[in-house]
């Protein structure tokens, strides 16, 4: 089964950052969630697998097909794309419904009806300005015209930012129709890893431009765990066995130590007496990146 986009160490170099030898599929049927601090490499990754910079190496396939910046080739595969950056992309003086001219004149695969029926969802009138709207609405227009043209793969930056609870469970329910049918997929990059928690098959974590870990989500949320520890228990369940060397990571805190560790049940069965809580994507990002590998 061809991947919808393939990413092999892709490189770019600015002044004072580089992202470097990144490596990312999304096959289909599959919500791949691109997670990592502010600045760590994750827009400037979804740019460049996109050209809409210029890597400076590494290979971007979309569909099969190796593409390169500019090519006439990207542009016809980009129509099976659906994109939202993190800003509403339509001038401030356009109304929403003109968004949908944009669309039939961009697109050969837009359906109008499927548009109207993305706004009425998204409780947006097509008469609206762009100036007028929020950012949560303008994130939900830019959704909208991402999805009207029936493409295979989204790519979404930080497209749930902005909104309220209530309509990123929409959101997220219309993500979830779209992978359902199996041939498509969504590579999507948030700060808000309890929507991953919800639609993501695949996490892929990036920091200081260089991808730090690449796991199916359940492994993460239905097996990992955080040891809560004293002081003592630490070392005790660390000389244990229990947990591999270097697989767990641990982080101090004022009122304890958090143990990161790879197999919950197999801990709580070591030490019964010990509280070991099931990881969020958010605990196993923070200490993997923050804590002390042991
Ligand atoms: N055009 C540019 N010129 C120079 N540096 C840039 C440029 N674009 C991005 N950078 C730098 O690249 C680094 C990574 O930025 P990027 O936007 O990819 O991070 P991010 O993971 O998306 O962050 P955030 O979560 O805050 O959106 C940052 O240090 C940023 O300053």
């Amino acid at each position: 089964m061809t991947n919808l986009i393939d990413i092999e160490n892709l490189g770019k170099r600015y002044d004072d950052f580089a992202l470097a030898g990144v490596n990312l599929a999304v096959e289909p049927g599959c919500v791949v969630g691109f997670i990592g601090s502010n600045g760590a490499g994750k827009t400037t990754t979804l740019k460049a697998a996109l050209g809409l910079i210029a890597p400076d190496e590494g290979t971007v396939r979309l569909f099969g097909q190796a593409v390169t910046p500019g090519s006439s080739a990207l542009d016809d595969l980009k129509s099976r794309i659906g994109v939202v950056l993190d800003t509403c992309a339509f001038p401030s003086t356009c109304r929403v419904g003109d968004a949908g001219l944009i669309g039939r004149a961009a697109y050969a695969t837009w359906d109008a009806s499927h548009f109207s029926r993305l706004l009425s969802t998204f409780g947006l009138s097509p008469k609206k300005k762009v100036s007028e709207l929020s950012r949560g609405m303008g994130m939900k227009l830019t959704l909208a015209f991402a999805l009207a043209h029936h493409p295979e793969l989204l790519v979404l930056d930080e497209a749930t930012a902005g909104l309220d609870p209530i309509a990123r469970d929409e959101v997220l329910d219309i993500l979830r129709d779209f992978v359902a049918e199996g041939d498509r997929g969504i590579l999507m990059s948030t700060h808000i890893t309890s929507d991953l928690e919800k639609i993501a098959d695949e996490i892929v974590c990036v920091d200081n431009g260089a991808i730090v870990f690449t796991s199916p989500k359940d492994v993460i949320t239905d097996e990992a765990g955080v040891a809560r520890c004293r002081a003592a228990e630490v070392e005790t369940l660390l000389a244990s066995g229990v947990v591999a060397p270097g697989a767990a990571h641990v982080m101090r805190h004022d009122y304890g130590t958090d143990v990161l560790v790879p197999d919950r049940f197999a801990v709580a069965r070591a030490f019964p007496d010990l509280v070991v809580d099931k990881a969020t994507i958010e605990d196993y990002m923070t200490l993997t990146l923050k804590g002390e590998s042991r």
